[in-house]
């Protein structure tokens, strides 16, 4: 483990925590440690703690101090993916007949995990729109609710949550404030620092950053929330595998430099968006008119690269668009290097279609890369074109 650095910047966090050069080999990069189980000098005689890869396995545990770390937490834990993450959470913290609020706006997988499987064992839901304070409390149920989750900004309608206010929320209800920071990354936001309990990643996105991996992150600062957060990760054992690890953590180590590229893009295409004749709504909390403006600028560095717009012509206009780019590429998925474009109605959000959760037909959603920001302009402003 590097000597502390509770007191260095976030880049050299992100560079230098979690692992020390080898004392052996003087390596400066963790090894993947591609083993199930590790040789005991006797019974119970392990070496470095570590007897079975889903209990421990170094490589993950170097991602696991490193994410930690950047998110100003005690404890991290990585998982299989990011609904990985958040099955495991749910059943550490979650008993039948509980009951979570969840944001009327978030990821349809996130939605479909409590609407289609966490029901199936008493967990009940209800949304709340996460930019109302006063309507999530309105949405707690005394003495049953156990989680307030939170993403912001939301996927894919990008509103934004006031963390300080709603864990003051969930507090006072004796509930638990969750925040799926995917959206923002741990570079732009810091949500145990805002009073968050939990803070959750799809690592697959912005921490890995190359789409080149499916992963996710538990991050806390609680000891007792990480014994019983570790104690379900070991249980039920949807673990990151060691190469996984380490391709999410060689990506933490650029996350800074790409955040702030990604967010240059993504405001450049903001303003892009804002005057052109084809759009009529652009949805991205760096515009001063977003309503969720001033919250964003107040608890984010940046408002990051996520844009989401609405075209005039409705859904087929919207599909058109997709189909349209060349450097935006169609597909699902967000945070890596390459700009993606998707259509959320029909694709990431198609398991709400017909619940609250249901997002308009004319949006589109762009996960803005961090290629020639004239290049990424043109290539809308081309399938904009063709649609007008
Ligand atoms: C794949 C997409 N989202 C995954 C996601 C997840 C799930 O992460 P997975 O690693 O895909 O399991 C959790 N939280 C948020 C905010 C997410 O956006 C997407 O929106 O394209």
């Amino acid at each position: 483990m590097s000597e502390n650095l509770d007191n260095a910047g976030f880049e050299t966090r992100a560079i230098h925590a979690g692992y020390a050069p080898d004392p052996t080999t003087g390596a400066v990069i963790p090894p993947i440690y591609a083993t199930s189980t590790y040789a005991q000098d006797g019974v119970g005689g392990l070496r470095g703690g570590y007897e079975y890869s889903r209990s421990a396995n170094p490589t993950r545990t170097a991602l696991e101090s490193t994410l930690a770390a950047l998110e100003g937490g005690a404890h991290g834990f990585a998982f299989a993916s990011g609904l990985a993450a958040e099955d495991t959470l749910i059943r550490a913290l979650c008993r039948p007949g509980d009951h979570v609020v969840l944001p009327d706006d978030a990821y349809g997988g996130t939605f479909r995990l409590f609407d289609k499987v966490a029901t199936n064992w008493g967990l009940e839901h209800s949304p709340a729109p996460v930019t109302d304070v006063d309507a999530v409390r309105a949405a707690i149920r005394p003495g049953r609710t156990t989680l307030v989750w939170l993403e912001t900004p939301t996927n894919p309608l990008l509103s934004i949550g006031d963390i300080e206010a709603l864990a003051a929320v969930a507090h006072d209800a004796g509930a638990l404030l969750v925040v799926d920071n995917t959206f923002a990354s741990s570079y732009l936001q810091q949500p145990l620092a805002l009073g968050a309990d939990i803070v959750v990643h799809s690592t697959t996105k912005y921490a890995g950053g190359h789409s080149d991996v499916v992963g996710g992150a538990l991050v806390v600062d609680d000891a007792g929330l990480a014994e019983t957060i570790g104690f379900h990760q070991n249980s039920i054992g949807g673990v990151a595998g060691p190469f996984d690890a380490w391709l999410v953590l060689r990506g933490l180590k650029t996350l800074a430099l790409r955040m702030e590229r990604h967010s240059d893009n993504a405001e450049r295409i903001a303003d892009f968006l804002t005057d052109h004749p084809a759009v009529s709504q652009v949805i991205y909390p760096g515009l001063p008119e977003h309503p969720g403006h001033a919250v964003a600028s107040r608890q984010m560095r940046r408002y990051g690269g996520m844009v989401s717009f609405r075209v005039k012509g409705g859904e087929q206009q919207a599909l058109a668009i997709c189909a349209a780019t060349k450097v935006f590429t169609l597909g699902e998925s967000l945070g890596g290097v390459e700009s993606l474009i998707e259509h959320p109605g029909r694709m990431t959000h198609a398991s709400v279609a017909g619940t609250d959760l249901e997002v308009p037909a004319d949006l589109v959603r762009l996960s803005v890369g961090i290629e020639t920001s004239e290049d990424q302009l043109a290539d809308l402003d081309r399938a904009l074109a063709t649609t007008v």
